[in-house]
């Protein structure tokens, strides 16, 4: 079998991201079909029902938002067939101008972190997206080859820092050898593979828009910083003040709140789950002013 090409068909993920907030806002929206989503729009909870769920997010959302952001996991669930429904909403999305930043968390040693980067960022993959979330866990080094292939092929990574679950401290906040927190590590890694990159790095972060002041320094960043965590968790946009400070007006990209059931659970009416988007975008657009 020939593996997905590595050719730079695309601009910088980074750049990419900066010109799609600038024209659209600086919002990401989760297309997270919960079961309870489906029953509540009078869908069945099968391949069928996340398929007809899938399409109305399409049609409500990509033409609009800058940035679609799929669970993998509620694609994964449903096998095969899900996963297919996953790959046309990859290929929707481009169709309609969103960036896809595919939230699938994946993490592992280098050689099998290098089939990861092969699914998710590599030209020719069916499931490749702008963007895919990764986990430090085994080593922010272990993530090397998806960090190659996204910045070979025009993609990004986002990798997870200061989640936005309660049970994240336990680790995040930990200190590591030479007393530095393990999240300043995770962004200093971040920062040096970013250096330099106008306007914007691909290597990105996940810090929930639920953590609060951490003590974390994200200014050297040079990168996106993906903010998970408003409505349904609790977060409201003015609550990004006090987790990036200045980094909020750093440029277009720089923040990149998202949210999933706050939107989702207006549909589904397209109209309706525009809106709710429009309204977040405003709220977002006002703390960053
Ligand atoms: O720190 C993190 C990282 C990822 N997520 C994901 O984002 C969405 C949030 O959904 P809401 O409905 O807006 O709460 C979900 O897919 C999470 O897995 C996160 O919440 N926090």
């Amino acid at each position: 079998m020939t593996p997905p090409s590595t050719s730079p068909a695309r601009a910088p993920f980074g750049a990419r991201l900066a010109a799609a907030v600038k024209a659209r806002g600086p919002l990401c929206v989760g297309i997270d079909p919960h079961p309870a989503l489906l029953r509540a729009w009078d869908l069945p909870v099968t391949a069928d029902g996340l398929a007809r769920f899938t399409a109305v997010c399409l049609d409500a959302l990509a033409p609009t938002v800058a940035v679609l952001k799929p669970q993998s996991a509620f694609y994964e669930q449903f096998g095969s067939a899900g996963i297919a429904v996953l790959e046309r909403l990859l290929v929707g999305a481009r169709q309609a101008g969103a960036l896809v930043l595919l939230d699938a968390k994946r993490g592992d040693i280098g050689s099998t972190m290098q089939a990861y980067a092969a699914a998710y960022l590599a030209d020719g993959s069916p499931l490749a997206a702008d963007a895919v979330t990764v986990s430090p866990y085994l080593g922010f080094g272990s993530l090397q080859p998806a960090v190659d292939t996204a910045l070979a092929t025009g993609r990004g990574v986002f990798v997870l820092a200061l989640t936005s679950n309660p049970e994240g401290p336990t680790v995040q906040h930990a200190r590591a050898a030479g007393g530095r927190m393990v999240a300043q590590q995770i962004a200093d890694e971040a920062a040096a593979r970013n250096a330099g990159v106008r306007p914007l790095g691909s290597v990105g972060l996940v810090v929930g828009a639920t953590v609060g002041r951490t003590g974390v320094d994200l200014s050297q960043v040079n990168g996106p910083l993906l903010a998970p965590g408003l409505g349904a968790q609790g977060a409201t946009a003015d609550d990004l003040r006090d987790v990036f400070g200045d980094a909020l007006t750093a440029g277009p990209g720089s923040v990149l709140p998202t949210t999933s059931r706050e939107v989702l659970g207006a549909g589904p009416s397209p109209l309706a789950m525009r809106d709710a988007a429009l309204r977040q975008v405003d709220a977002i657009r006002a703390v960053m002013a």
